[in-house]
This record gives structure tokens, sequence and C-alpha cells, in this order.
């Protein structure tokens, strides 16, 4: 029997993490339960939550897809990396209004890290994704017609695209793309979804997810889910828990910096310089004011790119084509603390672990 860990295994670096678990209550979870009776479950305590099983194994979870077909069921898949937060349940939310059935994955992927990215410090938070994920799954059984949830983990061989897959993101993380489109594949043929969710925080990601389905003739519908953020803009992201106070406040320049140019693209300029303009002298006077406070009370940060690129090929544009639109993205590191400020909040790993921001404005073709 194929199992999860098996194809991982073909993975040199990757760590025995790999699972897989669904949600599901009523009717369903007790044919969930009875074709999966052979294989590693979990039954949440709370008596009367919805049972939650955890898949673990290719063969059972195809065996539960075969049956969810024969009985005319459809497929949402959500692809996390875990550490879930709004943003994720956003993704799940949509994701149960269009499909009987949900599958959620939790893997944090080896192989879309580079050597001296952050795979050892992502923040992994299972017990808690099982426990959000199980109070969502009660609150959409509560909805009448509203699906429900899973998740897996897992990796092998290895797509590539190119050259989508190697700029912005691709340039700065060199196995990116390579990862994450693999790995997808993977999910794809696993759970064989009718429909996938991607958030559009990470545009580059569905630009590549759309190119895989296309190149591959996959047939998957694949919906891209609005950006969630906290109230003054930040995009909800896992890796936010490492920011603490000082890196959180300052971080929200790169989402200013977008909305920058935004307003130039609204007001009806379509030169690169002139749109991109404002954003990088935004960032440029935030680096300045930063870089002259004293250590103690500073966040420095670096700008990875600010790009004004072409929506389906992430390729720069010189003029914005109205009729095509853009994608408006950037990335910035947020370096660590130099020295903590007194009863600090300095955030998960004390400061001192660097945070990659990215964002991103969708110039819409009708603007
Ligand atoms: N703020 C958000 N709004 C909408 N979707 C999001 C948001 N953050 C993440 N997602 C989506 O959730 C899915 C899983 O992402 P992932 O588990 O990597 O979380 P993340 O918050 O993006 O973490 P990271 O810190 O790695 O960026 C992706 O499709 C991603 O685009
Ligand atoms: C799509 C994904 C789950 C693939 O590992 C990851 O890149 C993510 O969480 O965005
Ligand atoms: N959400 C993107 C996953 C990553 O940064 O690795």
């Amino acid at each position: 029997m194929a199992s999860l860990r098996q194809l991982r295994v073909t993975v040199t670096f990757s760590r025995p993490i790999s699972s897989f678990f669904r949600v599901q209550r009523g009717p369903v979870a007790y044919n969930a339960r009875r074709f999966l009776s052979a294989t590693p479950a979990r039954r949440d305590s709370e008596n009367l939550a919805p049972p939650t099983t955890i898949f673990r194994d290719v063969e059972p979870l195809r065996e539960f897809r075969r049956a969810a077909l024969l009985d005319n069921r459809t497929i949402g898949l959500v692809p996390t990396m875990g550490a879930l937060h709004e943003g994720h349940l956003s993704l799940v939310r949509h994701a149960a209004a269009e499909n009987t059935d949900v599958f959620v994955t939790i893997y944090v992927n080896p192989t879309q890290f580079g050597l001296n990215e952050d795979l050892a410090s992502y923040p992994k938070t299972w017990e808690t994704d099982l426990r959000m994920l199980h109070a969502l799954d009660r609150e959409l059984a509560s909805v009448e017609g509203a699906g429900r949830t899973a998740a897996y983990q897992g990796v092998g061989s290895f797509i590539e695209m190119r050259p989508l897959g190697q700029l912005l993101e691709g340039a700065s993380r060199p196995v990116f793309f390579r990862g994450v489109a693999t790995v997808c594949m993977k999910l794809f043929n696993i759970c064989q979804p009718e429909r996938v969710y991607f958030g559009q925080k990470d545009i580059q990601q569905t630009v590549v997810i759309r190119r895989l389905v296309k190149d591959f003739h996959l047939p998957i519908d694949v919906k891209i889910v609005p950006t969630s953020r906290e109230p003054d803009g930040l995009a909800l992201s896992s890796r936010n828990v490492y920011l603490g106070a000082r890196r959180r406040t300052v971080g929200i320049v790169l989402n200013q910096a977008l909305r920058k140019a935004e307003a130039q693209y609204k007001a009806g300029k379509r030169g690169r310089g002139d749109i991109l303009w404002p954003a990088s002298d935004h960032a440029d006077q935030t680096k300045m004011t930063q870089d002259a406070l004293e250590p103690h009370r500073r966040a420095r940060f670096e700008v990875d790119y600010i790009s004004l690129a072409d929506p389906e090929t992430m390729e720069e544009l010189d003029e914005v084509d109205p009729a095509r639109g853009a994608i408006l993205s950037g990335a910035v590191k947020m370096l660590p603390i130099e020295e903590a400020g007194s009863s600090e909040d300095l955030g998960v790993g004390g400061g001192q672990i660097p945070v990659r921001l990215i964002d991103n404005v969708v110039l819409d073709p009708a603007s």
C-alpha cells in the first residue's frame, strides 16, 4: 500500500511529519469511518463534537475519494502548511460553500524551502490547527448545505515551471516553486478535487498553480480567495508570530507602499516609473527613518522587490495595458531585532528570526 510516508522517503531531507486528516459529521462521517476503519484514526474527546479522522496514508484516502465520486459528492481541496489563521479558514469557508466535502492538507513541505531558509523554525501548531478546523467544522455543520474539512502531508519527483517559477519569489527562493508545484501535483492526484483553493496573498503561487493545471490538463477549477488582513492592512501570515510589536508596526510598510502605487494606477498612470515611484519612495523613507533610530528602538528591513508584472507571466512591465491589468507585488525581509527595549514584546523567537513578508495588489483590467 502506497503511503505518504513512503512517498516522502524519496526526498532525502524531509522529516517524518506526514499526515492527512479530514473532518466529517452526520451520515457521511459514518461512511468515512467505515471506509477508514483499518487506518490510524482519532476521535475528538468532546462527546458531542463531530468525529475527526486523520488520514496518514494515501490508499484509504483514495478509497474514500472513490466512494465520494460514486456518491456524487464533490471535493474542494485547501493545501496548507499548517499554523492556521483566519486567512486559511477563509479558504475553507469558500471551499465549504462550493463543495460537499473539503480536504485541508497540512504539510510543511521541505522541498520548497532552500537550505538557508526557515524550514526548521517554521511554526508547527498541529494541536491548535486541529482544534481550529474542528471548531470550524462544527460551525459549518450548523449551516444548511455547507461542506466539511480535512488535511495531509508528503513529497517525491519534481515539476519545474520556467521561467515563471524563477521570477520574483522564485528568484529569492530558487527551489520554492519547484517544491510547491510538485507537492500540489501530488495532492491533486491523491485527492482528485473538483476545486482547489489558494489565497491571493501568495499571488505568484496562484499564477503557478493556474499554469500547472493548464499545462498538465488537470480537470480542476482553481479558486483564488481574497487576502485576509489585520485592521491596518497587514496580510495574515503564519510567520507573523515571529514579528513582535516593533517589527509588526514597521512591517506594514510594504502594504502602504503597494497602496501608493495602486493609487497611481487608479489616477490613470500606466507607465512603470509613474506607478512605482511612490512605492519605492515610501519604502526608502521608512527605511531611512528606521535606520536612523537607536538600536533598541528601530526595526530594520530590506526590500527584496517591488514589482509591476503581467498577470499571467509575472514578467516585469514597462507599461500596463489596461485591458490586461497587472499585478503589483512586493517582498520585504524584517531583520532581527538588535537590542530589546524594556519589557518589549519581541514575538516568538525573541525577535531573532528574520521574517519575510509578502503582499500584492491586483490592478484590475477594468480599472
Ligand atoms: N492572509 C491570507 N488570506 C488568504 N489566504 C491566505 C492568507 N495567508 C495564507 N493564505 C493561503 O493559505 C494557503 C496556505 O498558506 P500557508 O499555510 O503557507 O500560510 P501562510 O500564512 O501563507 O504562511 P507563510 O508564513 O508561509 O506565508 C495558501 O493558499 C495561502 O495563500
Ligand atoms: C500551497 C502550499 C501548501 C504547498 O506546500 C504552500 O506553498 C502554501 O501553504 O502556500
Ligand atoms: N505561503 C507560502 C509558503 C511559503 O512561504 O513557503
